[in-house]
């Protein structure tokens, strides 16, 4: 394993020293590219690599105002439309890329890795990694994401697949469908895959920085900073770098003085391509983005640049929802799309309190409904709950607010903050209720936690609400905190809880359950903290595999095997799902199988000793588990509180007003 020496003190950090260079009037980035580089406008890299040669100059500078139009399009999920359809037709080669490297294997890299190596089987992706524990589990059959869908994605790039001969009812000859050759490799042979890579994407951690200069609000770049020295000593000339970590305004070009304070001869052009995925339906929002967003350079080399990254991704990505801007726009707009979202929820969180206290019967689902049928609102992130919690919102609304204080914006500042102390007060809010309610103290008492990651569809538990929820109940010193979470393992919870700086003692009575069951026992009241749909006491819910229910099974008779592309392939699964021929999730057997996991497996032991995760919680039993008078504190408003009143439970809600009981 490789590791990284200081760099350059006199290169860092660019942020936030620049910002009195850029405060008040940002120069084009034009004009700094052109400061950059003079006359640099035929790169050396051009003769480097193939693509730059043979790639005409065809890029609109940016698609703010030169590429297709953004039209809003019937959608998947109201099987108006099949994803299918607009993958059919001559799929697009890209342009001369042969090896793609990813730094960083987290929950950004890996997955973006699987489905860029899944739709272009041509290309060897190598994700590379320092944390040697993390690459064995996604070299394993326990990915350490767990995501919907992604361990198939996974072992078709990963592992190859199996030459298959399909026979379907209704098509008129079996389909052969060629094996595919492993594509997507896991290793901590950080410098190897950056040398051989044509394309690198830079995926690490960009936390919050916890010391010194702007500790608590700016971000912490030191992980990009190590990474683009290793870039810049080991990569071949004209390596497009691709910034995906959500930065800084201003770090494409940190990552550019770096690359030429290293390789002060060599070109390399640096590309910010911000992730949107979120976290729970990552597989989903990664195989059906929203957008994709480029920002470059607007020089011809940075045009180009994004010319060959284009290629990449349009291989399954509609060219209308490619849109490319300059590289501060790029990431910029990352940072405001999640400041945006994080406002949405802390306004509906807002108006839950005055539900609360008005005293009318206001329920702030009904105003969620109303108002979300407004098509200029729209009806997505206006659930009131008890607080955002994950690694983004918090982070990158700091990152903004501090870029603003430091253009000495401080009303801006201020604006973005508002939205992090309504987060804050929700959950404080909530934590005192529970307490109020069981007569100002929790002392001899046990409460019961169902749901620990910070959303559901996830094993994500950083920043989780529930964190912050079970240490201000644990400040009431109860006589059991009892969590149980269907899709955490206890390591990770207890990791996380090991953090909150809690008393030994304090830490001791808070206990991790396997099952819903041996949670709620004799628990005086229990909190839903996680909107997992298991908590809901019904069967409900979808899976990935739904959103091919309406393709057009025309399109599956004309499948050609010449010109059979994953996203192809994945229609003729759905085909096969529909015609009940197989509802796995490989209908036509092309998985290679996986490879036995040790007899020491940590993750088969848990999986044994666990509860079966997808269980629902059963109420009825619960009213003879719990103790009276059966307080539930519904933080995420997924359970029906009228069918628990009639079981014998006093319900409160988010934003539900009085009681109900
Ligand atoms: N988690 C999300 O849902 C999400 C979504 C969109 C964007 N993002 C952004 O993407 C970035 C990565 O987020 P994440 O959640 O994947 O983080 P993560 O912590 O899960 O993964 C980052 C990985 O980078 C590795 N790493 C750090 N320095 C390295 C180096 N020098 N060389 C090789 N590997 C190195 C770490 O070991 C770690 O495994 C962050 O900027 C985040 O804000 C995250
Ligand atoms: O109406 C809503 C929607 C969400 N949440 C909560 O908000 C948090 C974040 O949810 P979500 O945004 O779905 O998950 P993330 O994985 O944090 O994704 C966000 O952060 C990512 C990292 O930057 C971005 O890529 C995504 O686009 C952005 O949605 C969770 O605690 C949710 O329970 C609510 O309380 N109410």
């Amino acid at each position: 394993m490789e590791s990284f020496d200081s760099g350059p003190e006199k290169l860092r950090p660019v942020l936030p020293l620049w910002h009195g260079q850029l405060s008040r009037s940002l120069p084009s980035t034009q004009s700094m590219d052109s400061a950059l580089s003079p006359g640099d406008s035929t790169p050396s890299s051009c003769k480097a690599n193939q693509w730059f040669r043979e790639t005409p100059d065809t890029s609109p500078p940016s698609s703010g105002t030169g590429s297709p139009e953004l039209k809003p399009e019937p959608s998947v999920e109201d099987g108006s439309v099949s994803p299918v359809v607009e993958s059919i037709g001559s799929p697009r080669v890209s342009c001369g890329v042969k090896r793609i490297c990813f730094v960083g294997a987290g929950f950004v890299g890996g997955p973006t890795a699987a489905v860029i190596a899944f739709h272009n089987p041509q290309m060897v992706v190598d994700v590379v990694d320092l944390n040697e524990q993390r690459i064995a589990a996604w070299n394993s059959a326990h990915l350490p994401i767990h995501e919907d869908g992604l361990l198939k994605i996974v072992r078709t790039a990963r592992d190859g697949t199996v030459d298959t001969s399909v026979s379907l009812p209704g098509l008129p000859q079996p389909i052969e469908l060629k094996a595919r050759q492993p594509n997507l490799t896991f290793s901590v042979n950080v410098i190897e895959a950056i040398a051989e890579a044509d394309v690198i994407f830079i995926c690490v951690n960009t936390p919050t920085k916890t010391h010194g200069l702007g500790a608590g609000s700016m971000a912490d770049v030191s992980a990009i900073e190590s990474a683009t020295r290793t870039v810049a000593k080991n990569a071949r000339e004209g390596t497009i770098i691709v910034e995906k970590s959500t930065v800084p305004c201003g770090t494409a070009r940190m990552i550019q003085n770096i690359l030429r304070y290293y390789r002060p001869e060599t070109n390399f052009e640096v590309l910010s391509n911000p992730e949107f995925l979120a976290e729970g339906t990552a597989v989903q929002n990664l195989m059906r983005p929203d957008r994709i967003l480029i920002g470059s350079a607007q020089t011809l080399p940075g045009l180009r640049a994004v010319s060959v990254l284009r290629d990449i991704y349009a291989v399954w990505v509609p060219a209308a929802r490619i849109v490319t801007v300059n590289t501060f726009s790029s990431e910029l707009a990352k940072l405001v799309a999640n400041a945006m979202l994080a406002q949405r929820i802390s306004s509906i969180n807002a108006v839950s309190a005055i539900c609360e206290e008005i005293g009318l019967g206001a329920d702030v689902d009904d105003v969620s409904l109303a108002i979300g049928q407004d098509a200029r609102l729209g009806p997505k992130f206006i659930q009131a709950g008890v607080g955002f919690g994950g690694s983004c919102f918090e982070k990158d609304i700091l990152n903004l607010a501090y870029l603003a204080s430091e253009l000495h914006l401080d009303v801006v500042a201020e604006y973005w903050l508002g939205v992090l102390r309504i987060n804050e007060y929700q959950r404080q809010r909530f934590a005192r209720n529970i307490v109020r309610e069981l007569n100002g103290s929790l002392r001899g008492k046990k409460i019961a936690v169902l749901g620990f990651a910070f959303k559901d569809g996830t094993n994500d538990t950083r920043n989780s609400i529930a964190v912050h929820v079970i240490r201000d109940l644990a400040e009431e010193m109860p006589r059991e905190i009892a969590i149980f979470d269907p899709g955490c393992a206890s390591a990770e919870i207890m990791e996380e809880v090991q953090k909150i700086g809690l008393s030994q003692r304090q830490v001791e009575n808070i206990k991790i359950c396997s099952s819903w069951r041996s949670c709620v026992q004799e628990a005086s009241a229990v909190c839903v903290l996680t909107p997992w749909k298991q908590f809901r006491g019904s069967r409900v819910g979808g899976s990935l595999h739904q959103h091919h229910k309406s393709c057009d099974d025309s399109l599956v008779r004309n499948f050609s095997d010449a010109s059979s592309t994953e996203m192809k392939i994945l229609d003729l699964e759905a085909y096969a799902r529909r015609n009940k021929t197989s509802l796995s999730e490989d209908p036509l057997g092309r998985l290679k199988p996986l490879s036995p996991c040790p007899e020491a497996c940590s993750y088969c032991r848990f999986n044994l000793e666990a509860t079966n995760e997808d269980e629902m919680v059963d109420w009825v039993d619960v009213v003879s588990l719990m103790l009276e008078p059966r307080l539930v504190f519904d933080g995420r408003n997924v359970v029906d509180p009228l069918e628990l009143q009639g079981l014998g439970f006093r319900v409160r809600g988010v934003g539900k007003g009085s009681w109900v009981c």
